[in-house]
C-alpha cells in the first residue's frame, strides 16, 4: 500500500464523519506492518470537549484490536494547506507510533506532505521522560 493509497482510504473513512456543529470532515488511515488499514473518521458531540478527532478514532480502534506496529498514517480534510493534526492527536501519535514512522497530511486538492512522527511532534513528552 502506498501513499496515495493510503490518502484515498483516508478519504472514504471521512465520508463518515458525524460533524454536525463544525461540519469539517476529517479522515484518517492508519496502515499496520502486516498491510492491514484501520480507518477512522471525527466523531462529534453537543458537548463539545468530548469530540474525537479522526486520527484518534483510526488509532484506538487498532489499538483495542490488539495491533501495536504501525507503519503509516494518512490524514485528510478540505482544507486550502494540508490538514495539519492538533496537539492532542500528535501526543498520541508520538506515544504510540515509531518515531521514524511516515504520517501523511493531506487535503482533496491533491496537496500533500509527507512526514516524520518526529519531525509532526518535536521534542515529545514520551514514556522515556517518565522514569530514569
Ligand atoms: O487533524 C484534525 C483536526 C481536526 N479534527 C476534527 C475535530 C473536530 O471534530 C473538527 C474541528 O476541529 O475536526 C480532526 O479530526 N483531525
Ligand atoms: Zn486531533
Amino acid at each position: 500500500m502506498d501513499s496515495h493509497q493510503l490518502i484515498e482510504e483516508a478519504k472514504r473513512a471521512r465520508e463518515f464523519a458525524y460533524a454536525p456543529y463544525s461540519r469539517f470532515k476529517v479522515g484518517a488511515a492508519l496502515l499496520t506492518k502486516d498491510g492491514k488499514v484501520y480507518k477512522g473518521c471525527n466523531i462529534e458531540n453537543a458537548a463539545y470537549s468530548m469530540c474525537n478527532c479522526a486520527e484518534r478514532t483510526a488509532i484506538y480502534k487498532a489499538v483495542s484490536e490488539g495491533e501495536n506496529e504501525f507503519a503509516a498514517i494518512a490524514i485528510v480534510a478540505d482544507t486550502k494547506r494540508p490538514v495539519s493534526p492538533c496537539g492532542a492527536c500528535r501526543q498520541v501519535i508520538a506515544e504510540l507510533c515509531p518515531k521514524n514512522m511516515k504520517v501523511i497530511l493531506a487535503n482533496l486538492n491533491g496537496d500533500y506532505n509527507e512526514l516524520t512522527v518526529e519531525q509532526l511532534l518535536p521534542e515529545a513528552f514520551t514514556s522515556e521522560d517518565l522514569h530514569e
